[in-house]
């Protein structure tokens, strides 16, 4: 089995730029990329495959292999895909909150397709037991693209229902959950620049008492 992590670091997480400068949230998404690795290596998933758009923004330290594309997520995806021979997780590098435990589930269901929704429609992680039959199209609503695709392809499917899973660090909003739920290297780095704000509704973040406020 091998694991492989899409990651592009240039101008990372774009959508957090109203809370985070493009500085930090490129020193954010390696963060997240670095809870990602640890998760698949305490599940015992040791093949893992940094698809990124420059060799230069993964660090060195880190026990993967280097794949570098052109920019363009599906295309980059599905021709590695094309390339591998053996049961395959897909899994995005903005997923700070899955754990070992979740990945050693997913990898063990029967099903050809297993499927971990991410929030707004989004495809956090997909496991594949055939991947070079399978074409991916992340984006739009991805999570049902990636439905029709594996009835299309007449496989079996499972979806994973998790909250932690299926939160992607993608919104300011969604950094609440790091915050709460978080116990890695990117919790760490939320903590020293975000607080939560507990009222009568959901818990927001506000930026921590020692900045002085939001870019
Ligand atoms: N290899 C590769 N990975 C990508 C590319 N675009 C995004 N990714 C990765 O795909 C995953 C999901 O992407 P998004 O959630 O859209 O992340 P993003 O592009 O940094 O965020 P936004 O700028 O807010 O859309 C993350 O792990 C990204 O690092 C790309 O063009 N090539
Ligand atoms: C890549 C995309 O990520 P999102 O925009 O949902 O974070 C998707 O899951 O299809």
């Amino acid at each position: 089995m091998r694991a492989v992590i899409p990651y592009k670091k240039e101008n990372a997480k774009s959508r957090l730029s109203p809370v985070l400068s493009k500085e930090e949230r490129e020193e954010f998404v390696e963060l997240m990329l670095r809870d990602v690795v640890d998760s698949l290596l305490c599940a015992g998933i040791t093949n893992i495959d940094v698809l990124t758009t420059s060799s230069e923004g993964v660090p060195e330290d880190l026990e993967v292999n280097l794949v570098v594309t052109e920019p363009g997520l599906n295309v980059s995806i599905n021709e590695y895909l094309r390339t591998v021979d053996e049961p395959t997780i897909i899994i995005m590098a903005d997923l700070p909150l899955v754990k070992s435990s979740h990945l050693k589930k997913i990898t063990s269901f029967p099903e050809d397709v297993v499927i971990v929704p991410g929030k707004g429609g989004g495809t956090n992680i997909l496991f594949l037991s055939q991947p070079k039959e399978f074409t991916v199209k992340y984006h739009g609503c991805s999570f049902l693209s990636h439905c029709d695709i594996t009835s299309d392809l007449g496989k079996s499917i499972r979806i994973f229902d998790s909250l932690l899973a299926s939160t992607d660090i993608d919104e300011p909003h969604d950094i609440v959950e790091l915050l709460i739920y978080g116990d890695g290297l990117s919790k760490e780095y939320a903590e020293k620049r975000f607080c939560t704000e507990t009222g009568k509704g959901r818990v927001k973040i506000s930026p921590s008492s020692k900045l002085s406020g939001f870019i």
